[in-house]
């Protein structure tokens, strides 16, 4: 178990106090940006770089030696070996050819583990969906623990540590009870692999290591998001689940589920089984006809549910921000009153006839607690003069993070973003969990930019992505005043701890593809190709933009031979560079308050919050 002095950002769980608490024999301390101290009855040291590690140069021989017991291994070993299953680069997947074998393989890998008819007992939400699973799982999740029921979540991404994925009663795994289960899965699952059967894919392992987990832990509901599609996932070994749900449908993974958004509903509604209830929330007709049609074949019954009325809420705001929770939210209460009168319990906790059209009250503490890092997530950096830290005044810095990376998303996150700087008192965390007096309430004097801070994958599309997000906020008065293209730190080939050592500068060579969103957001957005010719080439970066930078709303030409500033946007040559810089900034000029929106991909915004909490 891990303590951190910033524990809203590790812990993500309702109503928790600033620290946790370590069990005993075993804690860790985050002591700094490079060096992590495990105590583990004996202390051991432990400080490694969250750069690229080459799987070939892992010997995990020697460290499954050692998690024959498993209290010796550290969590690092642990990722380490998780790494080496990464088949191939992020969104570089092929089609589904040959897809349906990988649901037996699945299945052989739950019989190897012993879990085949173990995970029949388990009592499934199981909810698909292109945007909103993830969050409609957190809500299921709080609401039935609220409920008092023990609860197993598995969602994914992660965003800052994999332990993310799997919470037990609301709280991410504990390390210990994370690498006892991981070594018991590995070591079985690497015995086997002599037989000629092959270690799974990642996201196959971390799927039959949620039932791994939910079977051990004992947990009486298990809400399971969907990794990819849904017809052909990984998750989709589930036989019987209690009710399924799918989310909000849109374009997104084509590549994989098809062009057309019947295709890829085709393939959401691919988790629904014979005659088990189904939930959904309005989607297009091409979507909906084709889930209507699959239900009715399965004869499902499908309810499409409204967006919750914010009235039923008695006053209570949702633990996730943005109005399009309000639609996820709709469709978790849904499916944790069915989950309830399925299992029987609704009669039991709601004896005195709480009907239909009523919110109980554990409904709205759940809905009102659900917490699910970088969606929508509001942080205040507590930017200080190092020296001085009381005394000096300096201007606020204030990061909006929200993973979203699809169209659909975009719009939902600017719509946040607009509606949030202008109330700009949602969901704020200190990243070092207090305030100081007056922290917030100064700003009455000071003068607002925001400014967005984005990457996305090279298999996006920021034509569609970055014009999006731009219109949306732009409808409701928002602009952005600057840009910054940044590379993300996280590589795909290396599954990283939450107490990873971040290296201060993490420049990367290539910048072309952080060049190129440049561009386009100077000629499709800002409408101009000023200095472009200069910012093609990447080798001409070697700096920092000025200080002053963020401080105009005008086009900014000029800064020292060699910079990389333009007009109203900038590539920026690392993420922690970035983060020091802006709060330079806001060092440099008291009177500024930066509202930083973080977006376009999960990992840029995982690796911010890794920074932020540091
Ligand atoms: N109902 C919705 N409609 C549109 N956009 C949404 C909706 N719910 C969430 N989003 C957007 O999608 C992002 C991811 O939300 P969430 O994690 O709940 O979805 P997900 O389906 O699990 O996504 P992923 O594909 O990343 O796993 C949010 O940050 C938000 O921008
Ligand atoms: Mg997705
Ligand atoms: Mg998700």
């Amino acid at each position: 178990m891990l303590i951190y002095v910033n524990g809203f950002l590790k812990c993500g769980a309702p109503l928790l106090p600033f620290f946790t608490k370590p069990t005993p024999g075993s804690y860790s301390l985050t002591s700094g940006p490079r060096d992590r101290l495990y105590f583990n009855n004996k202390l051991r040291y432990s400080s490694k770089s969250v750069q690229v590690v080459e799987n070939s140069a892992i010997d995990m021989g020697a460290k499954e030696e050692k998690a024959d017991s498993a209290a010796l291994t550290s969590y690092d070993d642990a990722m380490d070996a998780l790494s080496t299953l990464i088949s191939r680069r992020r969104g570089d997947r092929s089609p589904t050819v040959g897809s349906r074998d990988k649901l037996e393989q699945v299945v052989s890998y739950l019989k190897i583990l012993g879990l085949e008819d173990k995970i029949k007992e388990l009592k499934v939400i199981h909810v698909a969906g292109t945007k909103g699973k993830g969050s409609t799982c957190v809500f299921c999740e709080a609401i039935l623990r609220n409920c008092g029921f023990r609860t197993g979540l598995f969602t994914s991404p992660h965003l800052m540590d994999v332990r993310e994925r799997f919470r037990i009663d609301g709280l991410d795994i504990s390390e210990e009870k994370f690498l006892q289960y991981f070594w018991e899965c590995w070591k079985l699952l690497k015995e086997k692999a002599v037989d000629g059967v092959t270690m799974p894919p990642l996201f196959q392992f971390l799927t039959v290591l949620a039932f791994k987990i939910f079977v051990c832990e004992k947990v009486d509901v298990a809400v399971i998001e969907v990794g990819l599609g849904g017809k052909l996932d990984s998750t989709n070994v589930i036989q019987k689940p209690i009710v399924c749900g799918i989310a909000s449908l849109g374009m997104d993974h084509m590549d994989i589920l098809g062009h057309t958004l019947a295709d890829i509903a085709f393939h959401k509604a691919g988790i629904f089984k014979p005659q088990i209830p189904a939930f959904t929330v309005p989607q297009l007709s091409e979507a909906m006809g084709v889930l209507q049609e699959t239900a009715n074949n399965l004869k499902v019954p499908l309810e499409v549910i409204a967006p919750l009325d914010l009235k039923k809420l008695d006053g209570i705001e949702l633990g996730l921000s943005g109005d399009h929770q309000l639609v996820n939210a709709g469709l978790a209460v849904s499916l944790s009153r069915c989950w309830l009168q399925r299992t029987g319990n609704w009669d039991k906790i709601f004896p005195n006839g709480s009907n239909e059209t009523d919110m109980p009250v554990a409904f709205c503490r759940g809905l009102a607690t659900a917490r699910l890092h970088g969606r929508a997530q509001v942080v205040h950096d507590l930017v200080s003069d190092q020296k001085d830290s009381m005394k000096t005044p300096c201007g606020d810095l204030i990061f909006y993070l929200d993973g979203a990376h699809s169209p659909e998303s975009m719009e939902a996150c600017g719509r946040w973003f607009s509606s949030a700087v202008r109330g700009n008192k949602s969901l704020s965390t200190p990243v070092n969990g207090y305030r100081r007096n007056g922290e917030f309430g100064r700003d009455l004097n000071k003068v607002s930019k925001q400014v967005l801070l984005f990457n996305c994958m090279e298999v996006r599309d920021p034509q569609v992505l970055l014009p999006k997000l731009v219109t949306t906020c732009a409808s409701s008065g928002t602009h952005f005043s600057r840009a910054l293209f940044v590379p993300t730190m996280s590589t795909y080939n290396k599954v990283i701890s939450g107490a990873s050592a971040i290296p201060l500068d993490t420049r990367r060579k290539d910048l072309t593809w952080q060049f190129r969103l440049q561009k386009l957001w100077e000629r499709s957005i800002q409408g101009t190709d000023t200095a472009l010719d200069h910012t093609l080439n990447p080798d001409g970066i070697t700096s920092l933009p000025p200080h002053d930078f963020l401080c105009g709303d005008a086009p900014h030409c000029g800064g020292p031979a060699g910079g990389t500033h333009i007009t109203s946007s900038a590539v920026m040559p690392s993420l922690p560079l970035t983060i020091n810089w802006l709060r330079d900034c806001v060092r440099r000029n008291p009177s500024l308050k930066l509202e930083v929106l973080v977006t376009g991909s999960l990992h840029l915004v995982g690796d911010v919050l890794r920074l932020l909490k540091r």
